[in-house]
């Protein structure tokens, strides 16, 4: 979710007392259809859902060819919209309002998900043929479609850096989404996911699903009271490129525990960073030499060491692969478990790995790596 190339950064989302997904309604959602509005700016239109996403409602700024896309996208209506939320909006000390637990949570616990108030296509900020005013009145016009309490949502959220309103918003909470094939960029807000704020270490993994749906996921255990995070850049980043990220694209000093160490602790997470690049490429690699169970202990603890729950998936992954490769079939089937269930917990039950894993727990000595690392 990191790219250097924009200014409308992914950021993560904000909301207000209350996430508009989680509230019980009394009337039935209105129904989820697509209308194209005839509002344009260049090839640029405007289509809305006042249904879309358990009838909250969407609104879509893109190009003719993305809007088909939108109109393939199932609508989610599920059951857990009427549950009461697992956290509550407060405000948290130098950071503006934030996402507190009201109760324990453990890993792999389902925190929000939510789908996206407002979708502009990327290309729109950067087009040369539609002047900037006619880009925030067309951004207006599309404000206006939504129905009112989603207008309220989308407006309350906190915009960082002041001028245009709508555009601050985005800059400040927009997250980067993939509607796939040509040109299918989009900057996403989420306003009731728009509310956690930043940490190096975050408690909680988010994706944003083929259905639009934004899903967060408890990565740490967390008690109530505890603040709730999400990672808004690449946490394996070492800490100076972190903290500069945080402040150039979202305006804030990063104090979180991870940026917080002394600089010798801070140094010492830093070089396990490093590590932990250096054996992923030499384990990633099948022809690689000097594999070796202690190596693969190593890694487990580098991460565990440096509290990167929030993106063990592919780590673990690798373990379970090579455990195999080593012809150790209960460490490879223990890591594959963890493996599945981090890779899901970091990108849905569609991921391929999470199928890879699934099958090599089934039966490890079937699997095409079995023993491929050893001799005969
Ligand atoms: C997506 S919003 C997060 C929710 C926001 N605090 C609010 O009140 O709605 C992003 C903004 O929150 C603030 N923020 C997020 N994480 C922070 C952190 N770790 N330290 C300080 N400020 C932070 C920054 O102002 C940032 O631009």
């Amino acid at each position: 979710a990191d790219s250097p190339l924009c200014p409308w950064t992914p950021a993560t989302p904000c909301l207000l007392d209350e996430a508009p997904q989680q509230i019980l309604r009394e009337e039935p959602p209105p129904p989820s259809k697509w209308q194209e509005t005839g509002k344009c700016a260049g090839k640029w239109c405007i289509f809305v859902n006042r249904g879309f996403g358990n009838g909250e409602g969407t609104v879509a700024i893109t190009t003719k060819p993305n809007f088909e896309k939108l109109l393939k996208i199932e609508d989610t209506r599920h059951e857990s919209a009427a549950s009461a939320p697992p956290y509550f909006i407060d405000q948290v000390p130098g950071k503006g309002l934030g996402v507190i637990a009201n109760t324990t949570l453990r890993r792999g616990d389902p925190v929000m998900h939510e789908n996206p108030a407002l979708l502009v296509h990327r290309e729109l900020e950067r087009s040369t043929t539609v002047p900037q005013h006619e880009q925030f009145a067309l951004l207006d016009t599309a404000l206006e479609q939504l129905p009112p309490r989603r207008r309220d949502q989308f407006l309350a959220q906190m915009g960082h850096f002041g001028g245009h309103r709508i555009t601050d918003i985005l800059t400040t909470n927009a997250f980067q989404l993939d509607l796939g094939g040509e040109d299918g960029h989009h900057y996403a807000s989420f306003p009731g996911v728009s509310r956690y704020n930043h940490d190096c270490r975050p408690n909680v993994a988010f994706y944003i699903s083929s259905k639009l749906e934004h899903i967060t996921t408890v990565v740490r255990d967390a008690r109530p009271g505890e603040e709730l995070s999400i990672t808004y850049l690449d946490s394996s980043k070492p800490r100076e490129e972190r903290r500069s990220r945080a402040r150039n694209a979202w305006g804030f000093q990063c104090t979180c525990s991870q940026c917080a160490l002394s600089d010798a602790a801070s140094a010492l997470s830093d070089a396990r960073l490093v590590e932990i690049k250096q054996i992923e490429k030499v384990i990633s690699d099948p022809l690689s030499e000097g594999v070796t169970p202690g190596l693969l202990r190593r890694l487990a603890k580098l991460y565990r060491d440096d509290r990167l729950e929030v993106e063990m998936g592919s780590a673990w992954t690798l373990m379970a692969l090579n455990y195999n490769m080593l012809g150790d079939a209960t460490a490879a089937v223990k890591y594959a478990r963890l493996a599945e269930e981090a890779v899901v917990i970091e990108g849905g039950q569609d991921v391929g790995d999470a199928k890879a894993m699934r099958e090599l727990a089934a039966g490890s000595k079937e699997h095409f790596t079995w023993r491929r690392r050893l001799p005969g």
